[in-house]
């Protein structure tokens, strides 16, 4: 007892996890004046830098130039396979890493005055968190941002053989020959790509459909290229059981009316959702409510222990860098300055960085029709009509937005070249209430993608400005003179 009194820190902030949603906090707080102790017992930046967004988008931008040269031949250029130095990929994969991990790194942190513990940390009573070593915290406020890890279910002989997940795929030295994946999600499809792109056969199992949050109308463009790219899609199959044998492996896998089927390669991921990281933090002693999807929040982001709030990953809401940073600036907001916070009052936009790319916020055409009913306008704006999009010969895509009866727009979703920074102007459409007439009406530079927003706007005006009212109003007023 007098051991853990000596020991005792007392900041105003302890943030347990320097992932996404951790870093956003222990940064702003320092800054802000606040005094931080920041408990983190893996590698600093957490999934996003070491084993998420940061490592498969750097391998997807490999493929895509793997992809260039091989698709060269519609500009008139012809060039030979690409020859795949897998090892020379994953080099590049480690060095993207490295160099945006002095941003995450123990040195900025405790530059920027945050006391930094290489640890695990679990609660030990309703105010008190431990270390590993016995160093015991007692915060103002603590902060729970402990993440996800892949969910790997009970199917028969899966944990009997080795497979990989995010957490082990990009320590890949050798490119494998076959890669069979279980799950058509973000990370199913965009691994599918990469690898494929990079020169293994890959299959892909999914027991619905591929991209299940996505609009159909959407998805189906991604599917087309994934297949036409090779990629062998089975959707509607789900996976019953695996068995692995001299380097082997195979799936069987089930579809709706019991029929069954066996997929063979060499190796497997696994990547059929996350879990929340939230088993042993004790959270029980310190009164802190939770289920298997993860942390119970209000819309506050506070747990049931009303000084502990949970953020990003572990909460089991949308599992997005920016959410975990928009979690992050929240609990900014609420525990230093005591200011009311509410988390659902912000649409979120996704990305999955497939290529094309298929972005999204707001309602989908489906959302809206349960909510709105016939008051719901679709737009559709097809790449194939855009000047920039021929140049490139990037015409596989189109952008839907839905609006109201009044042209109050609902949700947008994108699927094509840069879909996710097209996204931007619907994103500040839609949390800044701007009607489809501002963006039917903004001057947008020729010849962009950029020019997809304002003709898709225009859409909403199309058949009341080219109808046979309007030629009948033109004609009179020319007839005055
Ligand atoms: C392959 C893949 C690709 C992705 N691509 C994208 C993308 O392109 N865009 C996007 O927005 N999102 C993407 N994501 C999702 C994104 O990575 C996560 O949403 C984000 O990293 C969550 O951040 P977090 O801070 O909540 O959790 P994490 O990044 O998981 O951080 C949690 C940290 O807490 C630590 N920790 C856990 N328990 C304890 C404990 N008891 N004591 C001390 N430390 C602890 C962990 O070691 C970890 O470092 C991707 C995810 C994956 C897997
Ligand atoms: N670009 C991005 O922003 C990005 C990229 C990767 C991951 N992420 C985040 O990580 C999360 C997790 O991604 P994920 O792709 O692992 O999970 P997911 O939950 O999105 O997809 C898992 C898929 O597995 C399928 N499935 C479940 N059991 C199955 C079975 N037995 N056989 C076959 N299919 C089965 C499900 O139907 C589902 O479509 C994403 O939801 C997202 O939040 C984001």
């Amino acid at each position: 007892m007098t051991q853990r009194a000596s020991r005792l820190l007392r900041p105003d902030l302890c943030v347990i996890g320097a992932g996404s949603a951790g870093l956003t906090v222990a940064a702003g707080a320092a800054q802000m004046g606040a005094s931080v102790v920041l408990v983190e017992r893996g590698a600093m930046g957490g999934d996003c830098l070491n084993t998420g967004c940061v490592p498969s988008k750097a391998l997807l931008a490999a493929a895509a130039s793997a992809q260039a040269a091989r698709t060269a031949e519609r500009f008139g250029i012809g060039l030979p396979e690409p020859a795949i130095d897998f090892p020379a990929v994953m080099a590049h994969v480690r060095d993207v890493i490295a160099q945006i991990a002095p941003m995450d790194s123990v040195a900025r942190f405790e530059g920027l005055g945050v006391t930094v513990l290489r640890d695990h940390a679990r609660f030990v009573d309703a105010r008190t968190v431990e270390t590993g070593t016995g160093q015991c915290i007692r915060a103002r406020r603590v902060v729970i941002a402990t993440g996800s890890r892949p969910v790997v279910p009970p199917i028969p002989g899966l944990a009997d053989g080795p497979f990989l997940t995010n957490e082990t795929i990009f320590d890949l030295t050798d490119r494998p020959e076959h890669l069979v994946i279980l799950g058509g999600g973000p990370i199913g499809c965009e691994l599918a790509q990469a690898f494929r792109r990079l020169g293994s056969a890959v299959t892909l199992i999914e027991a619905k459909r591929l991209l299940g949050r996505d609009d159909p109308e959407l998805t189906a463009v991604v599917r087309d290229r994934l297949t036409a790219e090779g990629v062998r899609i089975h959707e509607a199959w789900c996976a019953e059981s695996v068995t692995q044998q001299a380097g082997r492996v195979r799936v069987r896998a089930a579809d709706a009316t019991g029929a069954t089927a066996s997929f063979e390669g060499s190796h497997l991921l696994v990547a059929l959702g996350r879990a929340p990281v939230a088993d042993a933090l004790n959270l029980d002693v310190a009164g802190i409510a939770h289920t298997a999807r993860g942390i119970t929040v209000d819309d506050g982001l506070r747990t049931t222990n009303r000084r502990v709030y949970a953020i990003g990953d572990v909460t089991g809401g949308p599992q997005f860098t920016h959410v975990a940073g928009y979690h992050g600036a929240l609990v900014l907001k609420s525990a230093l300055f005591r200011l009311p916070i509410k988390a659902s009052a912000t649409a979120l936009p996704h990305v999955t960085f497939t290529d094309p790319e298929l972005a999204a916020i707001g309602l989908s055409e489906a959302e809206a029709r349960a909510r709105h009913g016939d008051a719901v306008r679709v737009l559709h704006w097809p790449f194939a009509d855009t000047d920039r999009a021929r140049c490139q010969r990037a015409t596989d895509g189109l952008v839907k937005a839905v609006t109201d009866r009044k042209g109050r727009i609902l949700g947008a979703a994108i699927v094509g070249a840069q879909a996710g920074d097209l996204l931007a102007p619907w994103i500040l459409a839609l949390h800044r209430g701007v009607p489809v007439r501002a963006l039917a009406t903004m001057v947008a530079p020729y010849p962009t993608l950029s020019e997809t927003a304002k003709r898709t706007a225009g859409a909403y005006y199309a058949s009341r400005l080219f109808s046979d009212r309007t030629r009948r109003v033109v004609r009179l007023l020319s007839r005055l003179g």
